[in-house]
């Protein structure tokens, strides 16, 4: 495969863009991101966006593709990118990929444009949940345990630096989660 398109396709107004109409889901790979966020869209019926997903639709590739080409350093600028465009919606759920909090810019970006909400798991529950999972390039190792250990560490004070809500997910199934989140945020002051 040779170099993979750019992927910009929405007009939006920065401007029109409300905090209080997004929610914004972070936390480490398997804790829930994706599942969760369809269906608490679902519930609250807004629109669910998935960076990931997004990304593999307009280069029509899977992401352990994009990371062959262009490297984790190609993905995360993509990444960047396509978050900054679909925290700018209005009215959307939106699963960010386990790494987007790596970009200072995108932190700010997550902070001004929702409530985030990091999805908090023990590594050993994130491990049981991906590890069947071939999709994850950063968890192709010998030891995705301790790969998932060591993200832990770097990661969750990134993820509680820009989330207004913190929720467990360990123990909990998916429907659960989701009552728990529609109390939280309806708890929240405007
Ligand atoms: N609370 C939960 N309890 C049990 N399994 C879960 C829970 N949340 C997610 N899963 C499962 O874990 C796997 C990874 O979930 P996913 O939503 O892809 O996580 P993320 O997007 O955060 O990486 C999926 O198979 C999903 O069904
Ligand atoms: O944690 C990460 O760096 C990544 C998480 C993945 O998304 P999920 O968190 O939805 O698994 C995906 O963006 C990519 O494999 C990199
Ligand atoms: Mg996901």
């Amino acid at each position: 495969m040779a170099r993979l398109g750019s992927s910009v396709s929405f007009r939006y107004n920065p401007a029109m863009t409300d905090k209080h109409t997004n929610i914004i889901l972070v936390g480490l790979m398997g804790a829930g991101k994706t599942t969760v966020g369809k269906l608490l869209a679902r519930h609250l019926d807004k629109c669910f966006y998935d960076s990931d997903h997004e990304l593999v639709r307009r280069n029509g590739v899977t992401i352990p593709v994009i990371f062959e080409v262009e490297g984790e350093a190609g993905f995360r600028r993509r990444e960047e990118a396509v978050i900054d465009e679909l925290s700018s919606l209005d009215n959307v759920v939106l699963a960010t990929g386990g790494g987007a909090v790596l970009s200072a810019q995108t932190r700010a970006l997550l902070k001004s444009r929702g409530t985030v909400v990091y999805l908090r798991g023990a590594v050993e529950e994130l491990w049981q949940r991906t590890r069947h999972d071939r999709n994850r390039p950063l968890l192709q190792t010998a030891d995705p345990k301790a790969r998932l250990r060591e993200l832990y560490t770097e990661r969750d004070p990134l993820y509680r630096e820009v989330a207004d809500v913190v929720i467990d997910t360990s123990r909990q199934n998916v429907n659960a989660l989701v009552r728990q989140l529609e109390q939280k945020l309806a708890g929240l002051p405007d």
